[in-house]
C-alpha cells in the first residue's frame, strides 16, 4: 500500500459537550466513521506519536561506563534458554523479571517488582527501591535485544539483506552470541514488516499507526509460544499475568460507561478506535491462511496493484499475507486478541525519538505514573537502542518508583493508559471555535454592537488560521483590507480574504494555575515587554514542548494530543475574543504584528476594562459550558459514591467466582506448551465478525461474567469520574477569570491601567 499522507482535516474529531440551551458553542454531530471510498487514514488518536512521546531523548544523549553495565549480575541463565527454536515448553513460573534482565545482558540496581493485591483479587505492579538511592542513579537499564519493539523487525530485515550482501554471512553473526538468540527470523520479519505496510495511515502523521504496529509486533512474539525468547517478558504483560486484567484503555470501556463520559470529544475518539480495531482484525482474520482458500492475488498482484478504490485498501492486509506470508504460525488472530494487543501496546510502550520507534521495555514498564513533581524516577535511551531508568532525586529503600507519562489530560489518560488523575492539572475541556462561535459570544454581551466587524473578523480569521465564510476577498468594499500575515511575519497561517484555513480551531479551558497579570501598557502603543511576557509563558504550550518534561521520555500513547495547555484559557480563545470585544479600528494595525498566542497571552492585557469585559464572556462561557452537561457536579458525586459500592461489590464477586484454576496461566503452571493457549476465547478459525471491545481482556481469568459485571461497573465508574473531573475542570478556570476580575479592579484602584478605556472607545 502507498502512504497516503491525507490532510489534518480529513478526518476532523465531532464537536464536544450537546449543550441543553443553546450557548454559544454549536454543538455537531459525531463525524462519521472513517471510511470515505479509497481513503485508508486512522485518526490522529491512533497515530499522533510524534507529539509527546519523542520528547527530549534526543537533547539527552548519555553513555554508560563500564561499571554500570555489569551492575549486579545475577548469573542466572534463563530466558532465550528457556525456549529453544524447537519450542520447549517453560518448565515452570517465569523467572522473576529482575533475574530474566540481568541474565541477558540488563541491569538491575536496587530496584524490584512488587505485586499488591486487591481484595478482588485483582493484581496491581509496581516497581520499588530495594535499598537507597542518590540523585542520578541508575536503576535499571534495558539493552535493545530484549525490549519488544516494531524496529527490531526492520532491523532484522536490514541485518539480512546485509549479510546475504556479504555472501552469505548470517545476520545472527553480526551481533554476539547472547543477543542472536533473540534475533528475529528474517522471514518472519518480512512476513510483519508486509503487514505494518498495510496498516492505515495516521491522517496527522502519514506513517502507519504505531499502536497497530506494536499490536502486531506483540502477536507475533506471542504466536512463539516457547520458542520466543522474551516469553518470560510476555508472561507478565497484563491480560496474561495471574489476575493482571488487561488495562481498561477507553476503546475497551463498556458500551453503556461510553456513553456516560458526556464529552463528544472522546466518545468521538472511542469510536474512531473501535472502528479501526473491528476493521483491521476483521482485515487480519480474512487473511488468515489457515481460513481455506489462499487469498487472491498473489506476491505479484499485492505487489503491483497499486490500487487506489476502498476495495483494494480493503484488502491490503489479504495482500500483505499473500505476499510476505502469515507471521503468527498457524495461529489466527481475532478481534479480542487484537485489542488485547492494541490495548497492551498503547498502556505500556515508551517513544524514542532517536529510533522513530515505540518499545514494551521489561521491568521499566511496570513503573506507575505520577505528575512530575511527584515522580522520582526519569526515562532516558541510549545509541545502541538500550533504555535506562535512573533517579530524580534521592530515594530511600521501600519508595516506589513512579515515572511521569507525560502531562496528559483525563481524555488522554482514558484513551491511553485507562486510568484518570482526580484532579488533574492537566486536564482541560476542549471544543471547536469557529467565527460564528466568537460572534455569538460577543453578541451574547448584550452591548448592542452587532457582533463582529469586518476587521475583526479578518483578523480573527488571519490570528487563529481560520477560514472566513463573510471574507470579500482582497478588493472588499471597505477597499484597507490587510494581509495580516504579511504585517504579522507570519503569525497567521492565512491570509486574509482568501477562503482558505480552516472551519475551526480546537481550543481549551483548563485549571492550570494562571500566571500573575501584567499591568496594562498604553493602548496604542504595545511594548516589547508584553510581547516578551507572552514568550515566556512557562509550561508545555510552547511549539514543540515535549510532554516528558525532562523524564526523556514519555511512556505511551498521548493518543489525542490536542491539548497544550499553558493557561486558564487556550491564547488563540483569548485572542478570539481579546480581538472580538474590540471598539476601535486602530487596534488592527497594533496587533497585526503580534501571533494569536501573543495577543491571547494570560499576563498581558489590552486595556483594563476591555479586559474585565473579556472575563466577563469567558465566564459566561464556562457557564454555558457547564450548563450544557446534562448533569450536575453534585449529581456526579453522589452517583460516584454509588458507584463505588457497585464496584466493590462487583469485584468481591469476581473473587468469589473466580476458579482456583484458571487463575494461573499456564505459563505459571508449567502445564500448556503455548501461551496462546492460553486464551479461553481464542478462536480455532477466525471469526472476523467478534466484537472488537472485550469485556475485561482475553485473559481476564476470573468467571467470565462476574467478570464483565465487574468491568462494567468499573467503567462506569470511571466515565463519571471523568466527567466529574470536566466540570471541576470548568469551575476552577471559572475561579480563575473571576479571580482575575478582582485584581483587575486592584490595578484600577491602583493606578496602573494608565489606558483603562482606551479599548473601549468606539471608532466612528
Ligand atoms: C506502564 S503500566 C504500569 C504497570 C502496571 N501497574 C502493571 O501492573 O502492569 C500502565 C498501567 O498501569 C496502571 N497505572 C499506572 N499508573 C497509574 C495511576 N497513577 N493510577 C491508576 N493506574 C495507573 C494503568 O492500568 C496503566 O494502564
Amino acid at each position: 500500500m502507498t502512504a497516503r499522507a491525507l490532510g489534518r482535516g480529513t478526518l476532523r474529531r465531532a464537536h464536544a459537550g450537546s449543550p441543553r440551551q443553546g450557548p454559544a458553542v454549536p454543538v455537531q454531530a459525531f463525524a462519521a466513521p472513517p471510511r470515505a471510498p479509497g481513503t485508508r487514514t486512522a485518526p490522529s488518536s491512533w497515530t499522533s506519536a510524534s507529539s509527546g512521546l519523542w520528547p527530549s531523548l534526543l537533547a539527552k544523549p548519555f553513555k554508560l561506563g563500564p561499571e554500570a553495565r555489569g551492575a549486579r549480575g545475577l548469573g542466572v541463565v534463563v530466558g532465550a534458554a528457556a525456549g529453544g527454536a524447537g519450542g520447549g515448553v517453560l518448565a515452570s513460573a517465569p523467572p522473576p523479571l529482575e533475574e530474566w534482565l540481568v541474565a541477558n545482558g540488563g541491569t538491575v540496581n536496587g530496584v524490584a517488582l512488587r505485586t499488591t493485591l486487591f481484595p478482588s483479587g485483582l493484581a496491581d505492579r509496581q516497581l520499588v527501591a530495594t535499598q537507597d538511592h542518590a540523585a542520578g542513579s541508575l536503576l535499571l537499564r534495558v539493552p535493545r535485544h530484549l525490549q519488544l519493539r516494531y524496529d527490531n523487525v526492520l532491523q532484522a530485515i536490514q541485518q539480512a539483506t546485509q549479510a546475504n550482501a556479504e555472501a552469505g554471512e548470517k545476520a545472527a553473526g553480526q551481533v554476539d552470541s547472547g543477543e542472536a538468540a533473540f534475533a528475529i527470523p528474517p522471514a518472519d520479519a518480512r512476513a510483519l514488516a508486509a503487514l505494518f505496510d498495510a496498516m492505515p495511515k495516521g491522517s496527522d502523521t502519514g506513517e502507519a499507526a504505531w499502536q497497530f504496529k506494536q499490536a502486531l509486533t506483540i502477536l507475533y512474539h506471542l504466536s512463539r509460544g516457547t520458542a520466543s525468547p522474551l516469553l518470560p517478558y510476555l508472561a507478565y504483560l497484563p491480560g496474561l499475568a495471574p489476575g493482571v486484567p488487561t488495562p481498561r484503555v477507553a476503546m475497551l470501556m463498556d458500551s453503556t460507561a461510553v456513553d456516560e463520559l458526556q464529552y463528544g470529544l472522546l466518545v468521538q475518539d472511542i469510536r474512531n478506535q473501535q472502528y479501526w480495531l473491528r476493521r483491521i482484525s476483521s482485515e487480519l482474520a480474512e487473511a488468515y491462511p489457515g481460513q481455506g482458500a489462499a487469498p487472491e492475488g498473489g506476491a505479484e498482484g499485492a505487489a503491483g496493484s497499486g490500487q487506489d478504490s476502498d476495495q483494494g485498501q480493503e484488502g491490503t492486509v489479504r495482500r500483505a499475507v499473500a505476499a510476505a506470508g502469515w507471521p503468527f504460525g498457524d495461529k489466527p488472530v481475532d478481534a479480542r486478541l487484537f485489542a488485547w494487543a492494541a490495548a497492551v501496546a498503547m498502556s505500556r510502550c515508551f517513544g524514542l525519538a532517536r529510533f522513530r520507534t515505540h518499545t514494551c521495555v521489561p521491568l521499566v514498564d511496570m513503573a506507575n505514573h505520577a505528575p512530575a513533581a511527584a515522580s522520582c524516577a526519569e526515562m532516558r535511551s541510549g545509541e545502541a537502542g538500550e533504555v535506562c531508568m535512573f533517579t530524580k532525586r534521592d530515594i530511600k529503600a521501600g519508595e516506589e518508583l513512579t515515572l511521569t507519562y507525560g502531562s496528559h489530560d483525563n481524555h488522554n489518560l482514558l484513551l491511553s493508559y485507562g486510568f484518570t488523575l482526580q484532579p488533574n492539572p492537566h486536564d482541560a475541556l476542549c471544543f471547536d471555535l469557529d467565527l460564528a462561535t466568537v460572534e455569538s459570544l460577543v453578541d451574547g454581551l448584550g452591548e448592542g454592537g452587532g457582533g463582529l466587524g469586518a476587521w475583526q473578523r479578518r483578523l480573527i480569521a488571519s490570528k487563529l488560521g481560520l477560514r472566513d465564510p463573510e471574507a470579500l476577498g482582497p478588493a472588499g468594499p471597505d477597499g484597507a483590507r490587510l494581509d495580516w500575515d504579511e504585517a504579522a511575519g507570519g503569525g497567521g497561517s492565512h491570509a486574509a480574504g482568501s477562503d482558505s484555513g480552516a472551519e475551526s480551531v480546537r481550543v481549551y479551558l483548563s485549571a492550570v494555575e494562571p500566571a500573575p497579570i501584567v499591568a496594562p501598557t498604553p493602548a496604542s502603543a504595545p511594548t516589547e515587554a508584553t510581547a516578551e511576557a507572552s514568550r515566556e509563558q512557562p509550561g508545555e504550550g510552547g511549539a514543540g514542548a515535549g510532554r516528558g518534561q525532562g523524564a526523556g521520555v514519555a511512556v505511551g500513547n498521548p493518543a489525542s494530543s490536542r491539548v497544550l495547555v499553558a493557561q486558564p484559557v487556550d491564547p488563540r480563545l483569548m485572542a478570539a475574543v481579546r480581538i472580538g470585544t474590540l471598539h476601535d479600528e486602530t487596534w488592527s494595525r497594533v496587533l497585526a504584528p503580534r501571533t494569536a498566542e501573543q495577543i491571547g497571552a494570560w499576563p498581558t492585557l489590552l486595556a483594563r476594562e476591555h479586559e474585565v469585559t473579556v472575563m466577563r464572556l469567558l465566564s459566561a462561557l464556562c457557564t454555558a459550558l457547564y450548563s450544557s452537561f446534562p448533569t450536575t457536579i453534585q449529581q456526579d458525586r453522589q452517583l460516584l459514591a454509588s458507584a463505588t459500592l457497585d464496584v466493590a461489590a462487583a469485584a468481591a464477586a469476581v473473587t468469589l467466582t473466580a476458579s482456583p484454576s484458571s487463575s494461573v496461566p499456564a505459563s505459571a503452571s508449567g502445564a500448556a506448551s503455548e501461551l496462546w493457549a492460553l486464551y479461553p476465547d481464542l478462536p480455532t478459525t477466525s471469526s472476523p465478525s467478534a466484537p472488537a471491545s472485550a469485556s475485561a481482556g482475553p485473559l481476564d481469568t476470573s468467571d467470565p461474567d462476574a467478570a464483565a459485571v465487574a468491568a462494567a461497573a468499573r467503567d462506569g465508574a470511571e466515565a463519571v469520574r471523568f466527567r466529574l473531573g470536566l466540570k471541576s475542570t470548568l469551575e476552577r478556570c471559572l475561579q480563575a477569570l473571576v479571580a482575575r476580575a478582582k485584581q483587575l479592579d486592584g490595578l484600577a484602584t491602583s493606578g496602573a491601567a494608565g489606558s483603562a478605556g482606551a479599548a473601549g472607545k468606539k471608532s466612528t
